[in-house]
Formats: structure tokens, sequence, C-alpha cells
């Protein structure tokens, strides 16, 4: 059997996905020319590599497509629900950091925790008429940690797919959920993250879905083996 590994064709994560492997015993050649989707490892023909987008391995990874891929915890978490029963996060890989939070505008001042949000949700709609609303990619992350977490059932969620801390000031919604790693982006549109509104410390993960024939396979063990030793 071969082993499909999924890694980032592009974007922030592709060079340090690749690093890694290489570090870790893996070298990943370029099938064809550079624009090509598909790789291998050299001298190695029992893997194989897919490259596609970081949010694309999450859902190959759900599909069972491929067997392993490197992508960020936060895209897999939002991708698959019951993540840990479909996948192992076998190993934390030190790139591609970025925290998912909730963030609201500075001038809310008395609003600093999910508890004081969760006032603020309960009387939006005496007070403006309408639910609180939040603009996010991140739907089952949000849902999860507002309803499951802490047990806010009243808001509405504005899909957002880009350009989400300007969402407050233009007035599609009231708050966000997003990713963001240095701030800066939050600081420059003013808006503050809660003191416990921190959902998931995402990373770029080497992920694996678990598959029944997984078990007992060398090549499996081997690549989970290898990469976490090169952390
Ligand atoms: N500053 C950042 N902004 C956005 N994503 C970041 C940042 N820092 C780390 N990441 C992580 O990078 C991953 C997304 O990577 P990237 O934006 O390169 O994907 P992508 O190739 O654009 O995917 P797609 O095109 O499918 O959206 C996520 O797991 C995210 O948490
Ligand atoms: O905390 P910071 O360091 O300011 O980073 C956070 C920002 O970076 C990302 O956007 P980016 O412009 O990278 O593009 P993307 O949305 O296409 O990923 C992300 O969506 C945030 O907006």
């Amino acid at each position: 059997m071969t082993i499909t590994i999924g890694l980032p064709s592009k974007g922030r994560m592709k060079e340090d996905s690749s690093a890694v492997l290489a570090r870790a015993g893996f070298s990943v050649i370029a099938v064809g020319n550079d624009r090509s989707y598909r790789g291998r490892v050299e001298g190695r023909d029992d893997i194989e590599i897919a490259f596609l987008s970081a949010s694309e391995i999450s859902r190959e990874i759900a599909n069972g497509t491929v067997d392993f891929g490197v992508t960020g915890e936060d895209l897999v978490r939002e991708g698959l629900a019951e993540a840990d029963a479909r996948v192992e996060f076998c190993a934390r890989l030190g790139f591609g950091h970025a925290d998912v939070v909730v963030a609201v505008p500075e001038i809310w001042l008395d609003v600093d925790t999910m508890a004081d949000l969760g006032d603020v949700a309960a009387d939006f709609r005496a007070r403006h008429g309408r639910r609180l609303t939040i603009a996010t990619k991140y739907w089952r992350l949000t849902q999860q940690f507002f309803s499951g977490n802490h047990g806010i059932q009243l808001y509405r969620i504005v899909e957002s797919l880009g350009a989400t801390e300007g969402a407050p000031a233009s007035g599609s919604a009231d708050i966000i959920v997003d990713i963001t790693s240095t701030g800066s982006t939050l600081v420059a549109n003013h808006l503050k993250i809660l003191s416990d509104g921190v959902i998931l410390k995402s990373e770029a993960c080497l992920v694996r879905a678990r598959k029944p024939e997984h078990e007992g396979n060398p090549v499996v063990a081997e690549i989970i083996n290898a990469v976490r030793g090169v952390l």
C-alpha cells in the first residue's frame, strides 16, 4: 500500500512543511514541472506526495484520500466534527502559529470576558432589536465555543471570507472570531481579545487520517517516528 502525504502547495506553510519532512529523511521532489500537484520522496516508491492548499489538506484527510497531511490545527478542527476520533494529531511542528480568538470593539469598555459578552448577548435584542452578530469563517469553532463552552445561545453568525477584522467598523457584524498571530490587524481595527477569548492555539501539525489499514503498517509508524525525532 502506498502512503500519501498531503503538503501545502502554496501559502505560508509550504516551505516549512517540506523542510520538516526533509529533516526527517524524506526529501520531497515534484514530479514533472514546478506546477505539478504530485510529488514523490527520493528513494521511496511506497510514499506519494499530493500538493494541495492548507484547507484542502484538512478536507482530504477527513475523507481519507490522503493518509497524512501537514496543515493547521484550526483548519482540521473547523473542517471536521469529532476531529480527534477521525484523525490523529501526530506532531506539532513549531511553525504556522496562529490563535483563533474572540475580539470585540475596544470601546466596549465593560466587556472583557466571555461572561460579560454573554450578558451583552442576552440584552442585545431588547436594546437593538436584533441578535448580536459575529463575523467569522470559523463557524464550527465559534458555535462550539459560544454554545458548548460558554452557554451563549443568542447570537447570529455572519459568514466572512476576508477582511473579517473590518466587519465591526463597517457595521456588517458586532464582533469577530478570527485568527491572529502578531495582533497588529486587531489593533489597527480597534479590536481587543477577551481575556478568556482564545478558542484555539493553532500551529502546523502532522495529521493522520485514522484508517484501519494503518494498523501495523511499518511505513506509517516510520513517518510518525521520523518526524517526531527531528522536532
Ligand atoms: N497570520 C496568519 N494569517 C493566516 N493564517 C495563518 C497566519 N499564521 C498562521 N496561519 C495558519 O496558516 C494556515 C492557512 O495557511 P494559508 O493562508 O497559507 O492557507 P491557504 O493556502 O491560503 O489556504 P486556502 O487558499 O485554501 O485558504 C492556517 O492553519 C492558519 O492558522
Ligand atoms: O495578527 P496578525 O499578524 O495581524 O495576522 C492576522 C491576519 O493575518 C491573516 O490575514 P492575511 O492578510 O495573512 O491573509 P489571509 O486572510 O488570506 O490568510 C488573518 O486572516 C488576519 O487577518
